[in-house]
């Protein structure tokens, strides 16, 4: 900044000399001030630019490595994108992380700067994967996308591994490292927003997934649910 002072002569004990000049230095002081602050903020946005990057690859690699172990266990003509649960509510819900992160680094960008904040939804994002990745990989051939109505005879009730801690790692997992990346991001409303959303989401998806699991595995479920965690918060 000194020396972007010097380069355009604004140094204090030159802007002082003259009272005659005083009109002309106090203009080019403004000019000075509001490109400063232009230059502040496009650092900001480039430096975020970085953070974005980093936040796109920790949503996109998810997506991708899921895509790809889905391929693995269930064969490539089982899966497509749809079968990923890429609905238009989830590029909705990004889009509006994303705006809100633009504004937010324009109009405060000390809110981005939270770095202990930042480092602690990082964390969040990596044990979710981590479960996440654990239950595909645990419940292999029985962790289908979309939730099974018909029993299959591959179907098998799984209770061993993460199951044995919570009924639904993936979901767990899922919501973790959805919630982190907002807090990762600094983003006060999508937190909210992705907290009350993922949330109605699972509080309605479960009790439907377990009405067939009961059906499929009758007492054997009743008595794993009744001895194991759901593994969503208020949701029994
Ligand atoms: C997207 S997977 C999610 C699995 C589980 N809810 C979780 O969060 O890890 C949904 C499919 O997994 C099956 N599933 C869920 N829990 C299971 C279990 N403990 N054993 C076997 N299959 C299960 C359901 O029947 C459904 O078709």
């Amino acid at each position: 900044m000194k020396q972007l002072m010097q380069s355009r002569n604004l140094s204090p004990s030159r802007s002082h000399r003259s009272k005659a000049a005083g009109g002309v230095q106090l203009k080019e002081l403004r000019q000075f001030i509001s490109e400063t602050f232009e230059m502040s903020f496009m650092k900001h946005l480039c430096d975020d630019m970085q953070h974005q990057f980093v936040a796109l690859i920790l949503h996109g690699s998810p997506t991708l490595s899921e895509y790809i172990l889905a391929m693995i266990i269930h064969g490539k003509s089982n899966v497509n994108l749809t079968s990923l649960l890429i609905s238009k509510s989830y590029v909705l819900a990004m889009i509006f992380s994303l705006v809100e992160y633009i504004v937010e680094i324009y109009f405060s960008p000390a809110l981005k700067e939270h770095w202990w904040i930042s480092n602690a939804g990082l964390a969040m994002v990596v044990v979710g994967e981590i479960t996440r990745k654990l239950a595909i990989i645990t419940a292999g051939r029985s962790f289908t996308h979309l939730i099974k109505v018909y029993h299959e005879e591959h179907h098998t009730l799984v209770t061993h591994g993460v199951y044995k801690y919570v009924r639904h790692p993936g979901y767990s997992g899922f919501f973790i490292w959805a919630v982190g990346t907002q807090i990762m991001l600094c983003n006060p409303l999508s937190t909210v927003a992705f907290s009350i959303v993922v949330w109605k989401f699972f509080a309605s998806r479960i009790p439907y997934e377990e009405f067939f699991l009961r059906q499929f595995f009758g007492s054997r479920y009743d008595e794993y649910s009744r001895t194991v965690p759901c593994g969503i918060p208020f949701v029994s």
